[in-house]
Formats: structure tokens, C-alpha cells, sequence
């Protein structure tokens, strides 16, 4: 009898920026304690889940010789705890897993958080597991702070060291556009330097989260605006300078704020429109703050299955390169 193989599962993934990121002590397990919002973006990664002959990860786009296709992916580490999860470890031998980054890698923009949350997603609709998100994102905790906002998208607001979610109302769209730095930073570092700079002063605290929940729901970007803030900023741009001037160059350009997005070096500009956006991101282009401009717009969904491989694809978001 001819065994039935499943069709490979494609499924696409946000990636995300903190509208407000307020960093706590650090706590015995060496994580920080976090308030803040997050919003999933329309610059996304593709994952394809698939029954393969030869198991692994394959890695194509955005960044992709920087992204390791052993044990240390992400992808893979989210392959390996769902099949434990489902005690059908011995099958991850016939795993194939694609990735299809859009997302800049280490860019404070959770890459790799995406693509695990989307294997999740991928791994069991491809083997039938019928799994309540919940499940998945108590997996997906296991894995990594900002892997469960990835499953969950839209606009949330992220405590404990970022994994506990309560959705936030958010009217309308906001156009963004991102800059990406010719390097990635790392996480631990950025957290590390935040302690550094700490012990040695007092940098700025951003203040409460409500004011920006009201933005939100209010849905004007400029008064959203006027609240962007993150902790982390101060450290990102201790260890990258120019990521001063790459901030100025997009308000210059006619963005309504700037801000870094997570631990960066990824920068992130809201803008009034999408015009506006458009607009910005090719003044922002011209001025050789950074490797490459996108726009965005979000909130958007969180991982869904797009369809097989032959499902046809849309369109991505319009890009402008430095
Ligand atoms: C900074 C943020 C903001 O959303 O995102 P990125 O900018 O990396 O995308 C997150 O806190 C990153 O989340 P994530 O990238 O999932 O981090 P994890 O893998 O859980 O942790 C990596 C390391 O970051 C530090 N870490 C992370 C989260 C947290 N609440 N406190 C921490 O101190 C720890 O040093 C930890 O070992
Ligand atoms: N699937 C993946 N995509 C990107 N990076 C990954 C992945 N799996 C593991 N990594 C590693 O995780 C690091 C952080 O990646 P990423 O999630 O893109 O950034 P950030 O934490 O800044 O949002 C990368 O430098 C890379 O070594």
C-alpha cells in the first residue's frame, strides 16, 4: 500500500515592534521583569513545514547566512518541543522546515521568535494535532519571551519577562518604516549593557503604559506618537552610536516619532499615512543612515496557514532599498 504523504504547510508570520517597553529588575532566573506593548507587523517570515526525506532546516532571504540551520535554530528547537509536547519525538526525523526571512535578523524585530511560533502553527496542522493556540503558546514559552505574542499577533500587552498576553484594543492602522542596521545586535547584550549603564547612573525610565493603551484605542498616531518608549534604547545606542543619527534622519525625513524597536538596531517610525510612510522611507533611503528601508503597517494577525506550497502568494510589502 502506497503510504499518503501530507502536503507541506506554509505559514506566515508577523514580526513585531514595542510600542512601549518598560524594563524591571532582573530576576533570579536572570530575566528582566517586563511591561510592554507589543505590535505585529506586515514585514513577515514564511515558514514551510514538510514531510521530508532529509530532516532540518533550510533558510533562504533577509539575513539568511547569518541564521544557523543546526539545533540552534529556533525553527528546529520549536520542531522538537511540540513533537515531545505530543510524545511523537522519534518522527522529527521526517521533518523538512523552510524559512523564508523577511525579517532582519537579530534587528530587535523577533525573527526567530516568529519562526518558531510558526512551526508550532505549521508542525501541527501538518501532522492533524487540532491544538487550542493556548497549548501552543504555553510551548511556545518554553522556547523563547516574545515567541507566544508571535502565535497570538495583533496588539498585546506582554508582562512576566514578556509571555504573559492580554490584548490591547487597537483602532485602525498605524504605517510605520523600519531601518535596518548593517549588523544585529544581541539580545543578551543589549539587556547587559541596560545593567551596566544602571549600575553606573540613572538613564531614563519610560513612564506608565496607560497612556499608550488610550492611543491605541483612540487610533491617532500622533498621540501614539508622542508615547513611543523603550528602556532598551539607551543601551542600543550606547553599543551603536549611529543609531542616533539613523533616529534624527527619520524624523528629519517627516516621521511623527522614531523610535528603536525592541533591543534593536532595527529603528522604527510611525508615520501619519501610508503615503507619508512611503514618503519617508525613500527620503530615509537617499540619507545612508542604514542597509535597507521597509514599510509596514500593523496591527496584523499573528502565525496562520497560508496554504500548501502551491497556494498562491501575496504580495509583500513595497520595499525600498538604501
Ligand atoms: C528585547 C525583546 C523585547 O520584546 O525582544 P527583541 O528585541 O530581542 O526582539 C525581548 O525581551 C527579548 O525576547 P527574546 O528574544 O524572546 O528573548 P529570550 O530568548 O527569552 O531571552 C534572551 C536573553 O534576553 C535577556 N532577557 C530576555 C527577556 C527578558 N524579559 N529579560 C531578559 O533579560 C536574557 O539575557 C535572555 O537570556
Ligand atoms: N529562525 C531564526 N531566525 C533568525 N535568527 C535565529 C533563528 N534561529 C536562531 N536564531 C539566532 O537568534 C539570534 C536572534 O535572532 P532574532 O530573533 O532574529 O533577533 P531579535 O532577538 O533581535 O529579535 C540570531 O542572531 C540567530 O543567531
Amino acid at each position: 500500500m502506497l503510504a499518503v504523504v501530507p502536503p507541506p504547510v506554509t505559514v506566515r508570520v508577523p514580526s513585531k515592534v514595542n510600542l512601549h517597553l518598560s524594563v524591571g529588575d532582573v530576576r533570579d532566573d536572570g530575566f528582566h521583569e517586563l511591561t510592554t506593548i507589543f505590535q505585529a507587523l506586515s514585514l513577515t517570515d514564511e515558514v514551510t513545514v514538510a514531510a521530508a526525506e532529509e530532516p532540518g532546516v533550510e533558510v533562504f532571504g533577509e539575513g539568511a547566512k547569518s541564521v544557523p540551520t543546526d539545533e540552534g535554530n529556533l525553527a528546529w528547537r520549536a520542531v522538537r518541543a511540540l513533537a515531545e509536547h505530543v510524545d511523537r519525538a522519534e518522527d522529527i526525523d521526517k521533518v523538512g522546515v523552510v524559512l523564508r526571512k523577511g525579517i532582519p535578523v537579530a534587528g530587535g524585530m523577533a525573527g526567530g521568535s516568529a519562526d518558531a511560533a510558526a512551526t508550532l502553527v505549521g508542525l501541527s496542522s501538518l501532522w492533524k494535532l487540532d491544538l487550542a493556540r493556548d497549548e501552543l503558546a504555553q510551548i511556545a514559552a518554553t522556547l523563547g519571551s516574545d515567541v507566544p505574542f508571535a502565535l497570538y499577533g495583533g496588539t498585546a500587552l506582554g508582562t512576566g519577562r514578556g509571555e504573559e498576553l492580554v490584548p490591547v484594543l487597537s483602532r485602525h492602522t498605524f504605517h510605520w518604516v523600519l531601518a535596518f542596521d548593517q549588523r544585529g545586535l544581541s539580545t543578551p547584550r543589549v539587556y547587559g549593557e541596560l545593567d551596566r549603564l544602571r549600575a553606573d547612573g540613572d538613564p531614563p525610565r519610560v513612564g506608565s503604559h496607560a497612556p499608550v493603551v488610550e492611543a491605541l484605542a483612540s487610533g491617532d498616531p500622533k498621540q501614539l506618537a508622542l508615547l513611543l518608549g523603550n528602556d532598551l534604547q539607551a543601551a542600543a545606542v550606547s553599543l551603536r552610536p549611529g543609531l542616533r543619527r539613523t533616529l534624527r534622519a527619520g524624523v528629519n525625513a517627516g516621521a511623527l516619532a522614531g523610535t528603536v524597536s525592541g533591543s534593536g538596531p532595527t529603528c522604527a517610525f510611525l508615520c501619519e499615512s501610508a503615503d507619508a510612510a512611503l514618503e519617508v522611507a525613500a527620503e530615509l533611503a537617499g540619507a545612508g543612515v542604514c542597509r535597507t528601508v521597509r514599510v509596514a503597517h500593523g496591527p496584523v494577525p499573528g502565525a496562520r496557514v497560508v496554504g500548501g506550497d502551491d497556494a498562491p502568494r501575496h504580495p509583500t510589502p513595497p520595499q525600498v532599498h538604501a
